[in-house]
C-alpha cells in the first residue's frame, strides 16, 4: 500500500484541523497564540525571501522550469536587488487570514522593517491590528472600498513602490470565487504585477483560490510564494490553480491526521477524494531497478509496442526509446516497414517479431491501417490480465475494447482534449476546456466509466489509481473502518479492500509540451509496468501475482518523464527549446544522478 510524499488537503478538512488548534489555544486562554506562531514563521518566510541571496533564484518566470511552480527569473531579479529592502504591502482582509498579515506586519516592523497593511475591509481582526499600530505599522483604511479608488494617491505610490507584497485578503476561509470590491481589487493588483512584476507572497493560499479541485472560477492574485499553512491544500498542487501559486512552500504546524481517509464513502471507496503528491527521486528509482545479478532480458522484462505508423513513423521510435529507458531486456516493435527501419537505425537493439511480452503499449502514432493489430495486441492483454497502455490514437478503441480488457491492468494515458473525445464517446458530453478547467474531476470521470487506471497529462500530469490491498495489510495500517469495510465487499473481492491514491508529481517544466513528448511517457510507463514487481510495488495476497499496475509505478514514470523534461531544459537555463528525443536521452541520467 502506497503512502506518498504527503497528502493535500480539502479546504474543509484544512479548516477543521486548524479550528482544532485554535480551540485549544482559547481553552487555555490565549485565543490568537496559534495564529500568532503562524505569523512568525511568515515572518521569518517574508524576511528571508526579502534578502538578495533569495531573489536570484526565487523570482517567477511565466515559462517556468518548475517543482512545482517554482520559477527562474534570473535576470529580472539582478536587476531589482539595491532597492528591494525598500517598503513592504500587506494587504488585508477581515478573516483569519487578514489576522496572520496583520502579526505578519507587526513582527517586521518590530524587526526594523517598514511596512504598510492596507485593510480592505472593516473588520479586520481587532488585537492582530492593535499589535500592528503598536509595533509602527503603517495602516492604510479602505472602509469596504476598492482598492481601485487609491489610484493616483501617494497610498497607491507606496502599493507600487513596493518589492514584496503579502496577501492576506482571504485564506481557506473564502467560499466561491471573490465577489464585490476584493474581486475588483484582486483584479486591480493583478493588473499593476503584469505592468510591474514584484514578489507576491500569498500566507496559506492565494486570495481567490477556492476550489479544492483546482477550478479558476474568478480572480486570483497571482503569487510568487505560496506558504501553505499546516499541510498543502489540494487547490494548490492541482491544474489550472497551481499556477496562480508560484513557488510553495510549507509552514510547518504540527499537523496531524493528515492521511489517507480511511471512511469509506458513499460508494464504499477509500480514499477517492484524496489527492497525493509525489517528490520521491528514490521511489522513483525504485521502479527502474538495477538488474540482479543473473537477470537475462527476460528477467527484466519485455515489453510489446504497436506504435508509429507511414503516418506518424516519428513516434514508433520516441515510445521505444521511452520503453528502453525503463531498463528492460527487450523491446518487441510491431509497426511498418518504414517505421521499423527508422528505429531500428537508431534502436539495433530492438526486435521486430512477436514473443513473450510482460506489458504492451498501443497508440503512439498508429493511423486506420494499424487498428487490427492494436485491437489484438489489447485483447491479448484483456484475456491474460497483463499490463496494457492505451495512448494517443488508440484511445478511440476504448469503446469498443471496454468489455475485452482488464481495467485493473489497463492505462489509459490521454492528454486533454483526448481525455474530452473519449469521455464523450463513452456518453459524457465533456469539451477540451472542461477538462482544462478540472482535470482532476474528468481523471476520475474516465475512470469511473471505464475503471481503468488514468494517467491524465498536461502542464501537471495526474495519476488517478488505485490498488486493491490485502484486507490483512489494510486492517492494520486503519484500524477499524477498513475492517468494516471490507466485510462489505468480501463476496466481491474475497480479501482484498480498495484503495485510491490519485497523485501528482511535483516537478514540471513548460518546455515539456512538444510533439512526441507523450509517446515517451507512454513507452516508460509499458517498460516500468513490464519490469519485475519489486520493492516498489504493494504486496498481493498469499500465492497470488504481484501487482504490476500500481499508482506506485505510473506515479515514478509521470515523475521521471517530468525530471527528465526539466534537467533536459535546466541545460538550457530553461531559455531554449528541447525536443521529445532530449527527454527520452535525459531518462537515464536522471536515473544516474539518483542515488539507489
Ligand atoms: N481559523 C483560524 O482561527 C486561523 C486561521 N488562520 C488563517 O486564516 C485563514 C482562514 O481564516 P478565516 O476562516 O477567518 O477565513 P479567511 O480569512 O480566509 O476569509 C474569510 C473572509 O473572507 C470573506 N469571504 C468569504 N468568501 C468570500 C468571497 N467569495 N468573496 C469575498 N469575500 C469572501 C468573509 O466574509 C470573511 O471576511 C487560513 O487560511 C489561515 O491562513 C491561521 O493562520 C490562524 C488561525
Ligand atoms: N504546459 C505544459 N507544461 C508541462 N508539461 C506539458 C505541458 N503541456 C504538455 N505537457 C506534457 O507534454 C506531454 C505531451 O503529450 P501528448 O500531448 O500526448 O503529445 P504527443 O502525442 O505529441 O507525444 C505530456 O507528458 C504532457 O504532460
Amino acid at each position: 500500500m502506497l503512502i506518498f510524499d504527503g497528502r493535500a488537503l480539502s479546504f474543509a478538512k484544512a479548516r477543521a484541523t486548524e479550528c482544532a488548534h485554535v480551540e485549544a489555544a482559547t481553552a487555555q486562554g490565549d485565543p490568537d497564540r496559534y495564529m500568532r506562531q503562524v505569523a512568525e514563521k511568515v515572518a521569518d518566510q517574508v524576511r528571508y525571501l526579502c534578502e538578495p541571496a533569495a531573489w536570484p533564484r526565487d523570482l517567477p518566470a511565466t515559462t517556468a522550469v518548475t517543482r512545482l511552480g517554482e520559477g527562474l527569473g534570473i535576470d529580472e531579479a539582478a536587476a531589482h536587488i539595491e532597492d528591494m529592502d525598500a517598503c513592504l504591502v500587506a494587504f488585508v482582509g477581515g478573516g483569519d487570514n487578514g489576522g496572520d498579515a496583520l502579526y505578519t506586519c507587526a513582527m517586521l516592523a518590530e524587526r526594523g522593517k517598514v511596512v504598510t497593511a492596507f485593510l480592505l475591509k472593516p473588520n479586520a481582526h481587532a488585537r492582530a491590528l492593535e499589535a500592528a499600530r503598536e509595533a509602527g505599522v503603517g495602516i492604510v483604511e479602505l472602509s469596504g472600498r476598492s482598492l481601485r479608488s487609491l489610484e493616483g494617491t501617494p497610498e497607491w505610490n507606496t502599493i507600487c513602490g513596493a518589492r514584496v507584497w503579502i496577501d492576506g485578503i482571504v485564506g481557506i476561509g473564502a467560499h466561491g470565487p471573490l465577489t464585490g470590491e476584493l474581486a475588483e481589487t484582486v483584479t486591480c493588483l493583478n493588473e499593476e504585477l503584469r505592468a510591474h512584476p514584484k514578489k507576491v507572497i500569498a500566507i496559506d493560499v492565494p486570495s481567490g483560490l477556492t476550489d479544492d479541485d483546482g477550478n479558476v472560477a474568478g480572480p486570483i492574485l497571482r503569487a510568487t510564494h505560496t506558504l501553505a499553512v499546516g499541510a498543502y491544500k489540494r487547490a494548490q498542487i492541482l491544474p489550472p490553480a497551481v499556477e496562480y501559486c508560484g513557488q510553495l512552500r510549507m509552514i510547518g504546524m504540527y499537523w496531524s491526521g493528515a492521511h489517507t481517509d480511511t471512511t469509506p464513502d458513499a460508494e464504499g471507496r477509500i480514499g477517492a477524494g484524496d489527492l497525493y503528491y509525489y517528490d520521491s527521486d528514490e521511489r522513483a528509482a525504485a521502479a527502474v531497478p538495477i538488474p540482479a545479478f543473473a537477470d537475462d532480458k527476460y528477467a527484466r522484462g519485455v515489453v510489446g509496442l504497436v506504435a508509429g505508423s507511414d503516418t506518424y513513423p516519428g513516434a514508433g521510435l520516441l515510445a521505444t526509446r521511452g520503453s528502453l529507458a525503463s531498463g528492460v531486456g527487450m523491446v518487441r516493435l510491431n509497426s511498418t516497414r518504414r517505421v521499423q527501419d527508422l528505429v531500428l537505425a537508431a534502436e539495433p537493439g530492438v526486435v521486430m517479431v512477436g514473443g513473450r511480452i510482460q506489458s504492451a503499449l498501443i497508440g503512439p502514432g498508429l493511423d486506420e491501417d494499424r487498428r487490427e493489430d492494436a485491437l489484438e495486441l489489447a485483447q491479448f492483454c484483456g484475456q491474460s490480465g497483463m499490463p496494457l497502455v492505451i495512448d494517443a490514437w488508440a484511445l478511440d478503441l476504448v469503446p469498443e475494447l471496454v468489455g475485452t480488457i482488464s481495467p485493473d491492468a489497463t492505462v489509459l494515458t490521454p492528454h486533454y482534449g483526448e481525455a474530452a473525445r473519449l469521455l464523450s464517446a463513452l456518453g459524457h458530453p465533456t469539451t477540451r476546456e472542461q477538462v482544462a478547467s478540472s482535470p482532476l474531476r474528468c481523471a476520475r470521470a474516465l475512470h469511473e466509466a471505464t475503471g481503468c487506471h488514468v494517467v491524465l497529462k498536461g502542464p501537471v500530469t495526474i495519476v488517478y489509481s488505485f490498488e486493491d490491498v490485502p484486507l490483512s495489510r489494510r486492517a492494520e495500517a486503519d484500524g477499524e473502518n477498513a475492517r468494516r469495510y471490507a466485510d462489505t465487499r468480501a463476496g466481491e473481492r474475497p480479501g482484498l479492500t480498495r484503495v485510491y491514491e490519485p497523485t501528482v508529481a511535483r516537478v514540471t517544466t513548460s518546455w515539456a509540451g512538444v510533439a512526441g513528448s507523450g509517446d515517451v511517457l507512454a513507452g516508460l510507463i509499458a517498460g516500468v509496468l513490464a519490469r519485475p514487481a519489486g520493492q516498489d510495488t504493494a504486496s498481493s495476497p498469499e500465492g497470488a501475482r504481484r501487482l504490476l499496475v500500481t499508482s506506485a509505478r505510473l506515479s515514478a514514470a509521470v515523475f521521471l518523464h517530468a525530471s527528465a523534461a526539466q534537467t533536459a531544459a535546466m541545460r538550457r537555463q530553461g531559455r531554449a527549446p528541447i525536443q521529445a528525443r532530449d527527454i527520452a536521452d535525459e531518462i537515464s541520467s536522471v536515473l544516474a544522478s539518483i542515488a539507489q
